[in-house]
């Protein structure tokens, strides 16, 4: 598993504070299943060292504290839930990405055949599946019910954006009786994951909260990549190389692609260091300049001039000085609508070339959604089923309030209100955005201020 997106190396702060306890319903007191090797058991005593900073490291050890670490995710020897009575509830929140298929496949096909779970009820679209006003009834999911969804993208449950009343959403929980939650979304389904957990235990539940990190941005802090994430990459880099392909064809032709990448561009740099073809990689943790001598257009001019084409690509986060409305608009999320600001690129491109009388010819490929609804890529199918069946080990071992994370090249437990509290974003003085700078030979693209 590719770990070059690993979150320490791009975070600013790389000595992390991480409170690492996660927390448990109870003792875990039920024999696991014969059906589980138990060569496979681990338990609490099993933890990862979190790599961190070496002096950061030096200087807790040297304080007599312990190295910060994280509790392996896997099977438990013993389990909490009974698997005969148990009851088993998934839901999927916001943006598409692929590969949420293979997790639900997988977490049905663990709780069934690993534990002999076989009530498990799926929510549809998102959080409004437990609002019943919303009247979505919910899906009995067996194997026979799911055992073809990971060959489509998109996610069988369906899935919504917009907050829903947390009380609510607990109340269906408790009437139906279900006992663990597996929770598939990004940062804002991990935030309401949070408040439901928080609710469960005010009112005194023992309803395990499990999450799963889904997102194409990769922005989910402490995991080092989200699934779905390769997939998008590799989609991302057939657009590059078509841009690249018209932009060759062409006496000073452009090629312009739009990404998707919100507040991190993880997707655009990665498929750049994939393409090699980019010339110019814009994304939203950079500022850039679009007018003067150092400035983004002056520096394309150099580029068309010497070598007759430019690849450029643009995650859709970026510049959004020059696009965002003021003031900003919010999806039904929260999150900020951004402005388009592949349009807008493309229409400053033409109108500087052709007041400097340059006849160039731009192609501009937005190719959005087509990255995030597809099938999973065979890296992503692998990942997703690891994932699924870590999910699944968590909640029946009575934990709760954690993400699943594969961080470190480790699958661990990380706490749901550690994961929320901040982005992941590229760090501009990584050696990976370093990687991005050699690949395109760009410049800082900002004039002297
Ligand atoms: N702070 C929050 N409190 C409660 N619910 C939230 C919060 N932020 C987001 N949500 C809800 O979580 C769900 C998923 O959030 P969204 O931002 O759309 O996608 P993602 O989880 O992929 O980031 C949505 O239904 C959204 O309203
Ligand atoms: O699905 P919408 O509402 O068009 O939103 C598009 C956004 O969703 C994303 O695909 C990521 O969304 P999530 O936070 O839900 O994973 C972004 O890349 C993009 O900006
Ligand atoms: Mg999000």
């Amino acid at each position: 598993m590719k770990d070059y997106c690993d979150p320490l190396e791009f975070a600013e702060e790389i000595s992390v504070d991480i409170d690492t306890e996660i927390e448990s319903l109870g003792r875990a007191k039920i024999p696991s299943p014969v059906n589980l090797p138990s060569q496979c058991f681990v338990n609490e005593e099993h933890r990862v060292t979190l790599r961190v900073n070496y002096q950061y490291l030096k200087g807790v050890l040297s304080e007599g504290k312990e190295a910060p670490s994280l509790e392996l995710a896997g099977p438990r020897p013993f389990i909490y839930f009974d698997p005969s009575k148990v009851k088993v509830g998934i839901v999927t929140c916001g943006g598409l990405c692929p590969g949420i298929n293979d997790v639900i496949r997988s977490i049905v096909m663990t709780l069934f055949y690993s534990y002999g779970v076989n009530k498990i009820l799926g929510f549809q679209y998102g959080l409004q599946g437990f609002i019943p006003k919303y009247g979505h009834p919910v899906i009995e999911l067996t194997p026979e019910v799911v055992k073809d969804i990971h060959t489509q993208g998109g996610t069988f449950l369906g899935t919504s954006r917009g907050h829903q009343p947390v009380e609510e959403i607990v109340d269906t929980l408790e009437r139906l009786n279900i006992q663990i939650l597996f929770m598939i979304g990004g940062d804002g389904t991990f935030r309401a994951a949070n408040k439901i957990k928080d609710e469960i235990a005010k009112r005194g539940l023992k309803i395990a909260v499990i999450a799963i990190p889904k997102t194409i941005d990769n922005d989910i802090w402490l995991v080092s990549k989200t699934f779905g994430f390769d997939t998008a990459v590799e989609l991302a880099c057939e657009a590059i190389r078509c841009a690249h392909t018209e932009a060759r064809a062409v006496p000073y032709g452009i090629g312009l692609v739009k990404l998707m990448g919100r507040h991190s561009g993880f997707i655009a740099a990665a498929a750049t260091l994939a393409t090699k073809e980019v010339n110019f990689c814009l994304v939203p943790e950079m500022d850039f300049d679009l007018e003067g001598e150092q400035g983004f257009l002056a520096e394309l001019e150099k580029r068309l001039l010497a070598r007759k084409h430019a690849v450029i690509v643009i995650a859709e986060g970026a510049g959004q000085k020059y696009v965002i409305k003021d003031p900003p608009e919010y999806d039904a999320s929260g999150n900020v609508k951004l402005g388009d600001i592949g349009k807008f690129v493309k229409e400053k491109i033409e109108e500087y070339f052709k007041k400097r009388g340059l006849e160039i010819v731009i192609r501009y490929i937005d190719p959005s959604y087509i990255i995030r609804s597809v099938p999973a890529n065979v890296e992503d199918r692998i990942y997703c089923g690891f994932l699924g069946q870590y999910a699944v080990h968590a909640g029946m071992a009575g934990k709760t309030g954690l993400m699943i994370s594969y961080l470190n090249e480790q699958f661990v437990h990380i706490p749901l209100k550690e994961a929320v509290k901040k982005r992941k974003q590229i760090n501009l003085h990584s050696r990976f955005w370093l990687s991005v700078l050699e690949s395109t030979g760009q410049r800082g693209l900002k004039n002297p201020s």
